[in-house]
């Protein structure tokens, strides 16, 4: 099958090239050519490719820049997902779309369910919440797929934050009392890719809507950190001392969740894919890391 993925450089959108095989012909397409904000670009782009399925991995994710940029984190992550999904719908092909951990507010004090309430606590995660639903809307073949705190030896991401701080402080501040799941984008992809599978494979439908799908485990930024310095120090890597702090003494524009760890069982059951724990994924990461 072809896929067309939208944003070329994107964590997850790298992943999925890296993934490409004889049965998956990915085709990442970018700015300037697939511009979420211009439309036309983006039905130029599915004519181009001639994709079974549409997998939207582009957004706006810097999640602090969102608070003073609303209009542009609104562009591309509400009305720019609606637009990739009536493109695809236009031409009768089911769309893949990313969200996130952060459409929720935090307040549950177990595992999110898909049917929990949402309540963005910040700018990213109402846009993103808006783009699911007009994605869900415009295309009733349509997949939402929340994931979180993803990383991967590409772009930006707390991992490769950490490893790069670390190599000129011994010591580390790190908020412990927000909790989530690290996940691997290598296997947000091969989730993805199985989500592909069916959603060409069963024509029908009865597939749409939304999903949990982060790794298995639990952590705070700070235990995700103390994890990462662990591995790295075994693989003769950068390491600091972790102090663990508040989300009060780390001040940001965005309010994040407390607790925006996902239940992904649903995800499992019905895709068949089953994610690996996110703490066996790091050292997977920092491998791919020294061979760049
Ligand atoms: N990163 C994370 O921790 C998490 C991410 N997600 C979601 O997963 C998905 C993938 O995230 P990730 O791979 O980390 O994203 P990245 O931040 O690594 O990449 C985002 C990509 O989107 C592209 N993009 C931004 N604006 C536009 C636009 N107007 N038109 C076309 N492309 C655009 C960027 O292009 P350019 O290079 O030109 O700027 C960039 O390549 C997103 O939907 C995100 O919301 C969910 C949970 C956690
Ligand atoms: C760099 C750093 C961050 N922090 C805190 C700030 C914040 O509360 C938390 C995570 O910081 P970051 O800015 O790296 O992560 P953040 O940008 O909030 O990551 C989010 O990105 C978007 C795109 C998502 O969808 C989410 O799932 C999530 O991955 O760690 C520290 O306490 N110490 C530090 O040295
Ligand atoms: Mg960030």
């Amino acid at each position: 099958m072809r896929i067309l993925v939208t944003g070329r450089d994107g964590q997850v959108a790298r992943c999925l090239a890296d993934l490409a095989d004889d049965a998956h012909a990915v085709f990442p397409v970018g700015r300037p050519d697939l511009d979420l904000t211009d439309p036309a670009t983006i039905t130029a782009a599915i004519a181009a490719v001639k994709p079974d399925v549409v997998v939207n991995a582009a957004a706006y994710t810097a999640v602090d820049k969102a608070e003073s940029e609303p209009e542009a984190a609104f562009a591309v992550n509400a009305e720019g997902a609606e637009h990739v999904s009536r493109a695809a719908f236009d031409v009768d092909l089911p769309v893949i779309h990313i969200s996130t951990d952060y459409v929720f507010s935090g307040d549950k004090t177990s595992p999110y369910l898909e049917s929990d309430a949402t309540g963005p606590t910040g700018v990213y995660g109402s846009t993103k919440l808006e783009g699911e639903a007009r994605v869900l809307a415009a295309n009733p073949r349509a997949v939402v797929l929340r994931t979180a705190w993803v990383f991967s030896p590409y772009g930006n991401n707390f991992l490769k934050t950490m490893l790069r701080v670390a190599k000129d402080r011994d010591e580390l501040r790190v908020v412990a009392d927000q909790r989530g799941t690290p996940t691997y984008a290598p296997d947000i992809a091969a989730a993805v890719l199985a989500v592909c599978d069916r959603v060409t494979g069963e024509p029908g439908g009865a597939w749409s809507g939304i999903y949990h799908m982060v790794a298995c485990g639990e952590t705070s930024w700070a235990g995700f950190a103390e994890a990462i310095f662990v591995a790295s120090r075994a693989s003769g890597g950068p390491a600091a001392k972790v102090t663990r702090i508040t989300t009060a003494d780390y001040p940001t524009p965005a309010r994040r969740p407390a607790n925006s760890r996902l239940d992904n069982s649903h995800f499992t059951t019905t895709f068949g894919y089953r994610f690996p724990n996110w703490i066996d994924t790091i050292p997977r990461c920092l491998a791919a890391l020294a061979k760049q």
